[in-house]
C-alpha cells in the first residue's frame, strides 16, 4: 500500500522552502554563469532522447532536497507498489497495471498471484491478425468490399489517446483513413459520416465501460446511419467492433463478442491507448509499428523502475513541478511541442494529468492545503509564439514549460526544420535571460530615441526572464521514442500523486457531471416549465426550451 506522508511535514520540505528563499535573490542565468557544467550535471540521456533540465530554478542543493523529498515520501517502495500489480487505487479496490500491458510475451506479470502475460497477448494476437485482415483487404464489409476508413467511437481515454498518437505517428500511415468521433454534439458525428461509405467503413465502438452517454449515443447513431443502408442485422458483425471490458453491454448493443477485443478493469481510461483502446493505432500504423510503440514504452517502464531517483527522468520531471507548483506557486504547466505531428500532445496530457491529480483529499480522505496537479495546456511551436507566449515572457505569473522537439524531421523541406528549431532554441534562451533595462536602454539608443523617450518606452520592453523550462530533445519521433515519451510523463504524474499524498487513479469528479446529466436530461424532453433548480439553472432551461 501507499504511504500517507504528508509532503508538508517532512523535514526535505523544509530545506525547500529555504532553498526557495536562497534562490528568489539569484538567477538561472546567475547559475550559469558561475558553474559551466551546468548543463552536464542537469541533463540525462534515455535512449534517443535528450533531457535537459539545467534551465530551471534549481541548484545542487536544492536537487538533493528534491530527491529527499521523494524519498521521504516512500516514492521508491511506491514504485514497486504499482508496478507489481498492488491494489494502489484504493478508492476503486484496483491495480493499476497499463505498464503489463506493455511488458514483452512470456514475462510474468502477477496480480493476485495470477500471471496475466498470457491473457494479454491472448487480446493483442487477435489485434494483430484482425489489423492485418483489415490492412491486407481481406476483411470484407457485407457487400464483399475491403474497408477503406476506421471510425473510432470513443470519448477520453477511449479517444485521446488514439488521436494523439495516429497524429503525432502519420508518417507511419497505412493507406486506412481513420476517423475520430468523440463529442455528443451530433455535430461531430454527422460530419464524420458524410465522408464515409457504409460498405467500406469499419466502426470501433471504444468504452471501458461501453455505457458512457456519449459513446453510445453515437454508437447507436452511426448503426441507424449504417442499417439504413444495409437493410440486414447481420450485416452488423463486419462493420462493428467493441473495445471493452463490459462483455455483456457489448452484447447488449448487437456486436458479436467475437468481434469484442477486451481490457480489464486494471487499465485506467486514460492509460488505456496502450490496450485495446489502440486497435485504431494499430489500424491506423500497422502492428508492428503499435508493438514498437509498446516497447518503447516499456523501455521507460524498466528505467522508472531501476534507475536511481537522482536519473531518473520521470522523476525528475516530477519533482521539478512540485518544486513550482508548491513552492513558487505556479498554478499551470506548459507542454509545448515543436513538432506539428504531436499537436494534440498536449491536449492528451490535459486529461491524463487532470483527471489524475486534479484532488482536494489526502489519501487519509482529510482535505489537503496545498495545490495538487497544476492546469496542463499547450500548442505546437511556433504557432504558440504568436498567441500565447506574450504571457510567459512577460506575465507575471511563472508558467514553467517543457519543450519538446526531433532533431530530424519527416519533412525535410527546404529550411523548414533549422527555421523550427532556430525558435525552440531562441525561446528558450530568451525565458531564461530575458533583457534588462540597462540592454534596453542601449538598444532604444542606438535606435537613435532621445533619454525622455528611451524612459518613457523602456518599462515596456523589458523582459524579466528566469522562467524556467525543460527541453526534450528527440533524435525523431518515431513508435518507439513516442511510446517512451508518452510513459515519461504518464510516470511524472504517478510520481506526483505519491508525493502530494492522493489517489491519482479514480477520477469522482468526472462522475457526478455525468450524474447530473442524466438527472436533467428527461427534463428537456418535454416542454414543462422547470422550476426544480436555483433560478439560474431554471432560467437556462426554459430558454432554451424556449428557442430550440
Ligand atoms: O471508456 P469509457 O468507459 O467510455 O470512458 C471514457 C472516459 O470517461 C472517463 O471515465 C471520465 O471522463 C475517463 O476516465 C474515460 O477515459
Amino acid at each position: 500500500m501507499l504511504s500517507t506522508i504528508n509532503f508538508t511535514q517532512t523535514t526535505a520540505y523544509q530545506k525547500l522552502l529555504s532553498d526557495k528563499k536562497r534562490l528568489e535573490s539569484s538567477s538561472i542565468s546567475a547559475l550559469f554563469q558561475t558553474d559551466s557544467e551546468r548543463q552536464k550535471k542537469y541533463s540525462l540521456f534515455f535512449q534517443d532522447i535528450f533531457i535537459d533540465f539545467s534551465k530551471n530554478i534549481l541548484d545542487a542543493a536544492t536537487f538533493n532536497h528534491l530527491i529527499e523529498l521523494a524519498k521521504e515520501c516512500q516514492l521508491e517502495s511506491a514504485i514497486q507498489a504499482q508496478l507489481q500489480g498492488e491494489a494502489i487505487n484504493q478508492t476503486e479496490g484496483r491495480a493499476v497495471l497499463h505498464t503489463a500491458l506493455r511488458k514483452p510475451k512470456g514475462q510474468s506479470q502477477l496480480l493476485n498471484g495470477v500471471n496475466i502475460n498470457a491473457d494479454i497477448h491472448q487480446v493483442r494476437a487477435h489485434m494483430k491478425e484482425f489489423t492485418e485482415q483489415v490492412i491486407s483487404g481481406a476483411w470484407k464489409g457485407y457487400t464483399n468490399k475491403s474497408i477503406t476508413d476506421v471510425v473510432n467511437i470513443g470519448i477520453g481515454g477511449s479517444d485521446l489517446g488514439p488521436v494523439m498518437v495516429t497524429e503525432a505517428l502519420k508518417p507511419y500511415k497505412t493507406h486506412l483513413n481513420v476517423h475520430f468521433v468523440s463529442n455528443v454534439d451530433g455535430t461531430h458525428i454527422a460530419e464524420t459520416l458524410k465522408k464515409v461509405n457504409p460498405e467500406t467503413t469499419l466502426f470501433l465502438i471504444a468504452s471501458k465501460t461501453f455505457t458512457t452517454q456519449e459513446t453510445m449515443a453515437n454508437a447507436f447513431t452511426a448503426r441507424d446511419w449504417f442499417l439504413k443502408t444495409a437493410q440486414d442485422e447481420s450485416a452488423v458483425s463486419k462493420h462493428f467492433v467493441a473495445l471493452s471490458t463490459n462483455k455483456a453491454q457489448v452484447e447488449k448493443f448487437g456486436i458479436d463478442s467475437a468481434n469484442m477485443f477486451a481490457f480489464w478493469d486494471w487499465v485506467g481510461g486514460r492509460y488505456s491507448l496502450w490496450s485495446a483502446i489502440g486497435l485504431s493505432i494499430c489500424l491506423s500504423i500497422g502492428y508492428d509499428n503499435f508493438e514498437s510503440l509498446l516497447s518503447g514504452a516499456h523501455e521507460m517502464d524498466l528505467h522508472l523502475a531501476s534507475t536511481p531517483l537522482e536519473a531518473n527522468a520521470p522523476v525528475i520531471l516530477a519533482l521539478l513541478g512540485i518544486w513550482y507548483v508548491n513552492f513558487w506557486n505556479s498554478p499551470t504547466h506548459a507542454i509545448l511541442p515543436y513538432d506539428q505531428y504531436m499537436h494534440r500532445f498536449a491536449a492528451y496530457f490535459q486529461q491524463g494529468d487532470m483527471e489524475s491529480n486534479g484532488k482536494t483529499v489526502d489519501r487519509t480522505g482529510k482535505r489537503v492545503d496545498y495545490a495538487t496537479g497544476p492546469v496542463i495546456w499547450g500548442e505546437p511551436g511556433t504557432n504558440g509564439q504568436h498567441a500565447f507566449y506574450q504571457l510567459i515572457h512577460q506575465g507575471t505569473q511563472m508558467i514553467p514549460a517543457d519543450f519538446i522537439a526531433p532533431a530530424k524531421t519527416h519533412n525535410p523541406i527546404g529550411n523548414h526544420h533549422t527555421l523550427l528549431m532556430s525558435n525552440f532554441f531562441a525561446q528558450t534562451e530568451a525565458l531564461m535571460n530575458g533583457k534588462s533595462l540597462e540592454v534596453v536602454k542601449t538598444e532604444l539608443g542606438k535606435a537613435g530615441l532621445d533619454e525622455s523617450a528611451i524612459d518613457k518606452l523602456a518599462p515596456f520592453k523589458v523582459f524579466e526572464g528566469n522562467k524556467p523550462t525543460n527541453s526534450i530533445l528527440a533524435k525523431e519521433i518515431n513508435p518507439a521514442t513516442l511510446g517512451a515519451l508518452i510513459a515519461m510523463y504518464e510516470h511524472k504524474i504517478f510520481v506526483q500523486g505519491v508525493i502530494w499524498n492522493i489517489f491519482s487513479y479514480d477520477q469522482w469528479g468526472v462522475e457526478l457531471g455525468k450524474q447530473l446529466a442524466n438527472s436533467i436530461l428527461p427534463e428537456l424532453e418535454n416542454e414543462d416549465p422547470v422550476l426544480s433548480h436555483d433560478s439560474s439553472t431554471n432560467g437556462l432551461i426554459n430558454q432554451f426550451k424556449a428557442w430550440r
